[in-house]
C-alpha cells in the first residue's frame, strides 16, 4: 500500500490502490527444437501453481491418454487427474480445480474453459503439433501459457504420409477390403508408379521437409509451396521453392503440411481444383480444414482428383454417411499421424517436460504464445527484469488519486546495437508493475501487451544509444507516466511527467532518479520517500523515527539540487511502517512531502 503526505496540499495517507494477494510471477526458458535441429530457446512465463496452497501440489487434468513415461514423469511434481472423454461441460467444471491441462487434437480448449478456470488454469500443455483446438487469443487474455510438444512426431506423421502414398497409388486399402469380401480383382486394382513423378508438398515446415526427404528416395521429383520457408533449406535436400499456382499445376501428387489458419483453411476448393493436373492424387496428414471437403467429392465425381487418401477432416470423427470418406476413390485413416508407439512416447515426455518445467517456472517447453527470448538474453536480463517491473510499480505508486495512467514512456539507455536488445520482457514486466498494483488482473509474458491494450495503456519505447562498452545489456531504463498528477510533486520532472530512473548495481537493481532529483537507494523492500530542505541532521531524525517505531533501514539517499535548498530523501526499509510513524515523519517540520512506496 503506497501512502502519502504532501503538506502543500494537506492530504496526509491519501488512499491508495491497495495489492492484491497474487502467485508469485517466475520466469523460465524453453527449447524447442526446429526442422534443422537447430536449437530455439524462448521465452516463457509462468506462474509456480498451487493454487491450494504454497505447499500443496499442483493438479494436472490429462484429458486425453499420454504415453505412460509422460505420465510418471508429470506425477513426480503434481497430482494427476487423466479423466477422457469429457464433455465440453465436464471439461469446464473441472478445470477451475486444475492448475494444467495437458489435450491432443481431440479437445477443445475453447474460451470457455478459460473462462471457467477462474484464472487458476495457467499452462496449456498440447501433446502433439497442431494448437487449432486452443483458442490462442482467449488463453492469451487469461494470461494462460500454451505449449505444444512440436517435434516428436514429426517422424511418425511424416511416415504416415508417405505410407498413405503409396498405398493410395497402389489400392492397398480398397483392395484389401475386396479380398477379404472374397474377392481376386487384378484388374480392377492396377496402380500408378511413384518414380519420376512430380509430388508438391505444400508446407515445407518439419512433416513436409521430411515427407520431402523420403519422396526423393522413392525416386520421386519433389517440389514445395511454403511462403515463410527459407529458399536454401529447400535447395539443400534438392527440393525446389515454387508458387501456390505453380505447385498444384504441375504436381501429379499434392502432400499436404500446412498449419490450419484463416489464411489455409479450405485453400483447396473449387477454384483451386480446376487449376490442378487432371488426375491429380491427394494426401492430406495436415489438417481437415485446409480442404474444402465437399469441393473435394466433386473433384474426385469429376475426375480432376484421382484419388485421395485422408488422415484428417474437418470433423472428427468424420459423419458415417460422409460421402468423402465412403467415396471408392478415397483412403481414410482416423488422424493416425502421430500415432506409433515410439512417437506417442516421445510427445509424452515432450511435453511432460514442458508443462512441468512451466509449472515450477524454470526450464519448460515450447510456447506458442509467449514471445520467445533466448536463454542467453534471459540470464542477462534478469537483473534488469526485476528493475523493470520495480520502476513500473514505484511510477504507479506515485500517481495521485482520480488520475488515470494512459501514457507510459520507457526509455531504454544502452550501447547495445538495437537489433541486440531485445526489450518485450522489460516491457512486460513494466507493464506487470504498472497494472498489478491498480488493478486484480494478473499480468505475466504471456498477456501483457494485450492487458495494456485492453486497459487503454499506451507504452511507447526508446533507446538511448550510448558510447561505450556494450558489455551489459542496458545502463538505465527510466519510466515516465504522462498527463497525471502526484502524489509525490518532487516525482514530477521539468518536463512534466512523473519520472523514475533505476540502474543495475553489481546485479541488484537501484532506483537512481526520482522527478529531477538523483538519489541512490537498492530495490528491495519498500521505499519512504521525503522532500525538505537540505540541513544538517535529516537522515538522523527520520532514522531515529524509524528506529523507535521498529522498523528496519537498509539504505539512505539524499539528492539535492544545492546544499542547503531542497533535497529527496530516499529511505529503503524493510519493513512496513505503521501509520504512526509515517505520521511522525510528516510532523518532522523540515520535510514538506513524503511518500511510502511499496515494492
Ligand atoms: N496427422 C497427424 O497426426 C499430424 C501429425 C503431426 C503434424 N500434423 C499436422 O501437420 C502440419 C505440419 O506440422 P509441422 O510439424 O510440419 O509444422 P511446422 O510448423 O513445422 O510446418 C508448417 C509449415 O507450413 C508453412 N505454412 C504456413 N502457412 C502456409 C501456407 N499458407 N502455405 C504453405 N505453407 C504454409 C509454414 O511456413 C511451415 O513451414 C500441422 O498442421 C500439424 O498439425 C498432423
Ligand atoms: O498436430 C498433431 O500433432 C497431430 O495432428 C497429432 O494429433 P494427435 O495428438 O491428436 O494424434
Amino acid at each position: 500500500m503506497a501512502t502519502s503526505a504532501s503538506k502543500a496540499l494537506r492530504t496526509p495517507f491519501l488512499k491508495t490502490p491497495s495489492f492484491s494477494s497474487k502467485q508469485p510471477l517466475t520466469s523460465a526458458f524453453s527449447v524447442a527444437l526446429g526442422p534443422s535441429r537447430r536449437a530455439v530457446k524462448p521465452l516463457v512465463v509462468v506462474i509456480s501453481a498451487a493454487a491450494g496452497g504454497l505447499d500443496a501440489k499442483p493438479t494436472v487434468l490429462v484429458a486425453e491418454k499420454l504415453g505412460e513415461a509422460g505420465l510418471e514423469l508429470l506425477k513426480e511434481f503434481a497430482n494427476v487427474d487423466c479423466a477422457y472423454n469429457l464433455s465440453p461441460e465436464e471439461l469446464c467444471t473441472k478445470i477451475s480445480l486444475c492448475d494444467a491441462l495437458i489435450v491432443r487434437s481431440g479437445t477443445k480448449v475453447s474460451r470457455e474453459v478459460f473462462e471457467s478456470s477462474g484464472g487458476r488454469l495457467k499452462v496449456v500443455g498440447r501433446a502433439g503439433v497442431g494448437i487449432d483446438n486452443v483458442d490462442l487469443a482467449a488463453a492469451t487474455e487469461h494470461g494462460c501459457l500454451v505449449v505444444n510438444a512440436p517435434t516428436a512426431n514429426t517422424v511418425a506423421a511424416a511416415e504416415h504420409g508417405i505410407a498413405l502414398l503409396a498405398a493410395m497409388a497402389r489400392n492397398v486399402a480398397q483392395a484389401d477390403a475386396s479380398v477379404k469380401g472374397g474377392k481376386w480383382q487384378r484388374n480392377k486394382y492396377v496402380g500408378v508408379s511413384l518414380v519420376g513423378k512430380t509430388l508438391a508438398v505444400m508446407g515445407f515446415g518439419k512433416v513436409g521437409t521430411e515427407v520431402a526427404r523420403r519422396a526423393k528416395g522413392l525416386g520421386m521429383h519433389v517440389i514445395a509451396h511454403d511462403p515463410y520457408a527459407p529458399a536454401d533449406r529447400a535447395r539443400a535436400i534438392g527440393v525446389e521453392l515454387v508458387s501456390f499456382d505453380e505447385a498444384i499445376a504441375t504436381a501429379d501428387f499434392i502432400s499436404l503440411h500446412m498449419p490450419l489458419t484463416p489464411a489455409t483453411s479450405k485453400v483447396l476448393n473449387d477454384e483451386t481444383f480446376a487449376k490442378m493436373k487432371k488426375g491429380v492424387r491427394i494426401v492430406n496428414v495436415a489438417r481437415g480444414g485446409v480442404i474444402d471437403e465437399e469441393a473435394l467429392v466433386r473433384a474426385l465425381d469429376a475426375g480432376i482428383v484421382a484419388q485421395a487418401a485422408l488422415d484428417v477432416f474437418t470433423q472428427e470423427p468424420p459423419p458415417q454417411e460422409s460421402k468423402l470418406i465412403q467415396h471408392e476413390k478415397v483412403t481414410a485413416t482416423p488422424h493416425l499421424g502421430a500415432s506409433t508407439m515410439e512417437a506417442q512416447e516421445g510427445v509424452a515426455i515432450e511435453i511432460a517436460e514442458a508443462v512441468v518445467g512451466a509449472l515450477k517456472g524454470e526450464l519448460a517447453a515450447t510456447a506458442v504464445n509467449a514471445p520467445m527470448v533466448s536463454a542467453e538474453v534471459l540470464t542477462e536480463l534478469k537483473p534488469y527484469v526485476v528493475l523493470a517491473e520495480k520502476l513500473g510499480r514505484l511510477a504507479v505508486q506515485l500517481v495521485a488519486g482520480g488520475s488515470g495512467v494512459k501514457t507510459v514512456k520507457v526509455t531504454y539507455a544502452s550501447a547495445r546495437a538495437t537489433d541486440d536488445l531485445d526489450t518485450r520482457l522489460l516491457r512486460a514486466m513494466i507493464t506487470k508493475g504498472i497494472i498489478e498494483p491498480i488493478s486484480s488482473v494478473f499480468v505475466n509474458l504471456v498477456n501483457a501487451d494485450f492487458t495494456a491494450k485492453q486497459r487503454g495503456l499506451r507504452i511507447t519505447e526508446e533507446r538511448i544509444g550510448l558510447d561505450g562498452s556494450p558489455e551489459n545489456p542496458l545502463d538505465f531504463i527510466q519510466v515516465q507516466i504522462a498527463n497525471v498528477e502526484s502524489k509525490f510533486a518532487s516525482a514530477i520532472s521539468d518536463s512534466g511527467e512523473i519520472k523514475v530512473e533505476g540502474r543495475v548495481k553489481d546485479g541488484i537493481p537501484h532506483l537512481t532518479k526520482v522527478g529531477s532529483f538523483e538519489v541512490d537507494v537498492s530495490l528491495e523492500g519498500s521505499i519512504i520517500l521525503c522532500r525538505q530542505v537540505d540541513q544538517p541532521g535529516m537522515i538522523g531524525r527520520v532514522g531515529s523515527i524509524l528506529g523507535e517505531e521498529n522498523v528496519n533501514v537498509s539504505f539512505m539517499s539524499v539528492g539535492r539540487i544545492a546544499p542547503r535548498k531542497q533535497a529527496v530523501m530516499a529511505i529503503g526499509v524493510d519493513d512496513q511502517p505503521s501509520k504512526q510513524a509515517l505520521k511522525r515523519i510528516g510532523e518532522v517540520p523540515a520535510i514538506e512531502e513524503f511518500v511510502f512506496l511499496k515494492l
